[in-house]
């Protein structure tokens, strides 16, 4: 049934045969993938294969050697993303995208409030009515199932899983079509983990948000995932439904990485 929906639909990304090299090294290499709205894909891999550098040259936070980013925008038409000046760029990031990272500090202003992280946001976006500002902030970290009296608070003192749950308030607020998420769970409890994982889960389903996702680890891209994308040393070794690739690898890499979580 996903099938036939997504032949209907015009992707939201189009990365077409991009490359991206440090010295010799081929960081990223001949890297092809649609993303369609709604959907979330998951970019898997041993540490160092690649991911991050995807991810950060897919929102065109990094440069490209080789290739093409396309980006079908909400009111701009179709956007070349490495093409695109730079202010086009800045303003996609804060309006129709989004960007989760492992770290929350690297996503957060830790120097004011639980609401002004949120309300920056939306100012960013045009809105200056400072009372609607603070109703819709209160509202998303109760969404965020942090208590909404929190609000002044500053984020260093939020534990670590609610920091990385305002800083997925502080993306969603805005409306944002797609987000990337780096490791968005990484460095956190198992249980702080689940409970995070649950979240993003009926947020991203609940908004028919597109996500593109990296982690390490297969548990997550299995819970989160519509389809999954294996690298191995800077290229794509398998891809497909996630419960495809996880339950029958075919790549003996991706075999490698499946049997050992089993172990
Ligand atoms: N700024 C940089 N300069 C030089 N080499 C880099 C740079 N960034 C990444 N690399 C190299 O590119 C390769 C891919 O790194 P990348 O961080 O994308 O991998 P990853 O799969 O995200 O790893 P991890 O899971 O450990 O974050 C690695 O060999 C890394 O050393």
């Amino acid at each position: 049934m996903r099938v036939r929906k997504r032949l209907k639909q015009t992707p939201l990304l189009q990365v077409q045969n991009i490359s991206k090299f440090y010295g010799d090294l081929a960081a990223c290499l001949n890297i092809s993938l649609d993303l369609y709205p709604g959907e979330i894909l998951a970019i898997v891999g041993e540490s160092g294969s690649g991911k991050s550098t995807l991810l950060n040259c897919i929102s065109g936070k990094t440069g490209i050697n080789a290739g093409e980013v396309r980006y079908r925008s909400r009111n701009n038409g179709t956007i070349d993303v490495h093409g695109a000046k730079e202010p086009v760029r800045r303003h996609l990031a804060r309006t129709e995208w989004g960007y989760v990272h492992q770290n929350p500090r690297d996503g957060l202003r830790g120097n004011v409030s639980a609401g002004a992280n949120i309300g920056e946001r939306l100012m960013g976006t045009g809105s200056r009515h400072y009372g609607e500002i603070r109703s819709q902030a209160e509202q998303w970290l109760e969404r965020v199932e942090i208590d909404p009296c929190r609000i002044d608070h500053q984020p260093r003192t939020f534990s670590g899983g609610m920091q990385q749950r305002l800083q997925i308030a502080r993306n969603l607020v805005s409306g944002p079509s797609l987000i990337f998420m780096d490791e968005p769970t990484g460095g956190l409890d198992v249980s702080v983990q689940a409970k995070l994982l649950d979240l993003l889960r009926n947020i991203t389903a609940d908004l028919g948000l597109a996500v593109v996702l990296v982690t390490h680890d297969l548990g997550v891209a299995r819970l989160l995932a519509h389809r999954i994308m294996v690298m191995k040393r800077g290229q794509v070794v398998e891809t497909g439904l996630t419960d495809q690739v996880l339950d029958d690898p075919h790549h003996p890499y991706t075999q490698l990485l499946v049997s050992s979580i089993l172990v």
